[in-house]
């Protein structure tokens, strides 16, 4: 799976480590940025890498930030996006099951970081349930 990862400063840490987790663990990962821990404006991340995963480029996306607030909001902007903040995982695997998220949004400031890669992984490996669900995201705007 073509995964797409970029945050700004504040996820910075994190994000550093879970490329080198998911590339371990088989997936082919695209980093946006940032590349290192400057304060730095999130939009200019989420941006190019909204963009990438909306037209296929990249098939599911992760963000991290401080409070994943910023960064989802930004995302979702997108179309073709659908950004889901978790900080647990069971919110991780509903957010695909039940609303095909694609881009998963992480609040570092928060979490702890082996929490962040149980997260992150659970995402990525869960699939959306369709049926009632379908029925539901179709309507939204995309
Ligand atoms: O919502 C945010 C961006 O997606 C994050 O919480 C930012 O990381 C946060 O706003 C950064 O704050 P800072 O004081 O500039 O480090």
């Amino acid at each position: 799976m073509r995964v797409a990862i970029g945050g700004d400063h504040a996820g910075f840490e994190y994000k550093q480590k879970l490329v080198k987790f998911l590339e371990e663990k088989g997936f082919t990962v695209k980093d946006f940025g940032p590349f290192n821990d400057d304060s730095v404006d999130y939009p200019d991340y989420v941006h190019p890498l909204a963009t990438s995963v909306g037209n296929g480029e990249q098939e599911m996306g992760v963000l991290i930030c401080g409070s994943a607030n910023g960064v989802a909001i930004t995302a979702n902007k997108h179309e073709k996006i659908r950004a889901a903040i978790a900080w647990k995982v069971e919110l991780a695997t509903l957010a695909r099951q039940h609303n095909n998220a694609n881009i998963l949004c992480l609040p570092a400031r928060f979490i702890s970081y082996e929490d962040a890669e149980t997260i992150t992984l659970a995402f990525l490996k869960e699939h959306f349930e369709g049926g009632r669900h379908e029925r539901r995201v179709n309507k939204i705007p995309c």
